[in-house]
């Protein structure tokens, strides 16, 4: 039978800007070969069916080399490599076509060799975004202002960055239309693509976009590895911090709890939406990273968070872990009230937080209790959630 999602690792380039010798997918970091690190994530993911390298001419020795250091059991689903082309796009369609020759049909997560820091969670929300669109791509924000340039390096005008995104892999793609736009393209001479989603575009599909990992570096000129060197050096220790938030109870239809609008016979009050459960998850996460609270980065006081959705703030706190180089363990949250009934939601609530703070949904836990009818929760005057978070950050210098 063949597998529903499979995942192309192109790693046929020369590494070339990169410099140092050997191509950069087989060069050491931290002591391992980065093409073992890109893999690692691919082939821990079970709904992963296949995993396919597609590698340079005369690369098999360093290939061998850098999977011998995966465990046996991690390569199970490791496919045997395939030669890729003179350019990313070559060797795209290459592994595309070896993947169509074993009848391979599904979802496809196509992913630079050169990334190796990319996360499980990344893969889950590609998993996830592919599994919604023909074609869906990793994008972060453009921070940065942008200009357009002319050979002399003179600007010629600057760029409205708001809708500017830069993009990254792994994309997800339904496998037939990406390897029709692959053939197209190939068949009417058209190059230099620098990623697939541009082929989609070409090929006339519309491409969705889901959220990026500003940690997922593509390993390009040589400081890109000192810096992935420096990142891998430092220790990461571990950090927790709480949260607990309250809401009133006041007139209304509905509460929002973990971001899922809920109906109920009461609505909160509030200044943003009320959701206790994020403002507590948002609290525990900058709690461990001793970076504040919840107001002193949206001050009630200022309008712009007036009726805002809390998915922000607990975005923004995990941004917030990512930018000082660490990650998120774990959330857990408990809501305490005697309604609405939170068991019915709690599924929903625990993949929305998960969703929200780029996490797996093994790395949240959601509970709900009452409280005897005693205390204010009791009494149904409003509601209340406790939150911890558990993360690693580099250690201090
Ligand atoms: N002919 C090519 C060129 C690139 N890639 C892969 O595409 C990814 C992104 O390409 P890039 O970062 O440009 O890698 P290189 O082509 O190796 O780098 P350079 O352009 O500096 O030579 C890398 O994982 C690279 O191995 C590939 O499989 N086949
Ligand atoms: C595919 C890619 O990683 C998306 O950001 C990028 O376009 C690859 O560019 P490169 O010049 O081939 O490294």
């Amino acid at each position: 039978m063949t597998p529903a999602v499979a995942a192309l690792i192109v790693a046929a380039g020369r590494g070339l800007r990169a410099g140092a010798g050997s191509p950069k997918q087989y060069r050491q970091l931290g002591g391992v070969p980065v093409l073992c690190r890109t893999l690692a994530p691919f082939l821990a993911e079970s709904r992963l069916g296949t995993v396919l390298v597609v590698t340079g001419a005369g690369d098999n020795d360093r290939y061998d080399d850098a999977i011998s250091r995966l465990p046996q059991s991690a390569r199970t689903r490791l496919l045997a490599p395939i030669e890729g082309g003179e350019t990313r796009q070559d060797s795209v369609r290459a592994g595309l076509e070896a993947l169509a020759a074993s009848g391979f049909t599904g979802t496809i997560l196509v992913h630079d060799a050169a990334r190796p820091f990319v996360s499980p969670a990344l893969i889950e929300r590609a998993l996830a975004a592919g599994a919604e669109s023909v074609a869906a791509i990793p994008a972060l924000a453009v921070t940065d202002t942008v200009k357009r340039v002319d050979a002399t390096g003179q600007i010629e005008e600057t760029l409205p960055r708001e809708q500017l995104v830069s993009v990254q892999t792994p994309q997800a793609f339904a496998f037939q239309p990406l390897l029709a736009a692959h053939r197209a393209a190939h068949a009417a001479g058209a190059a230099g693509f620098t990623d697939d989603s541009a082929i989609m575009e070409w090929a006339g599909h519309r491409v969705a976009t889901f959220a990026g990992d500003s940690m997922n570096l593509k390993l390009t000129y040589p400081g890109d590895f000192e810096l992935a060197e420096q990142r891998l050096a430092r220790p990461l220790v571990t950090r927790t911090g709480t949260g607990y938030d309250v809401h009133a109870f006041t007139e209304g239809d509905h509460v929002w709890l973990g971001g899922i609008r809920i109906p109920h016979s009461r609505g909160v009050t509030a200044h943003s939406d009320g959701d206790v459960a994020l403002h507590a998850l948002t609290d525990a996460v900058l709690g461990a990273l001793a970076d504040g609270d919840i107001g002193s980065h949206f001050p009630p006081s200022d309008p712009q968070w007036r009726g805002a959705s809390s998915d922000r703030f607990l975005a923004f706190a995990a941004n917030r872990v990512r930018q000082r180089g660490g990650r998120i363990d774990h959330l857990d949250l408990t809501i305490v009230c005697e309604g609405p009934k939170v068991g019915p939601h709690r599924d929903a609530i625990r993949a929305r937080i998960a969703e929200i703070a780029g996490l797996r949904l093994d790395q949240v836990g959601t509970k709900a209790t009452t409280s005897e009818r005693l205390g204010f929760t009791g009494r149904g005057e409003g509601l209340a959630a406790l939150a911890t978070a558990t993360i690693r950050l580099p250690e201090p210098e």
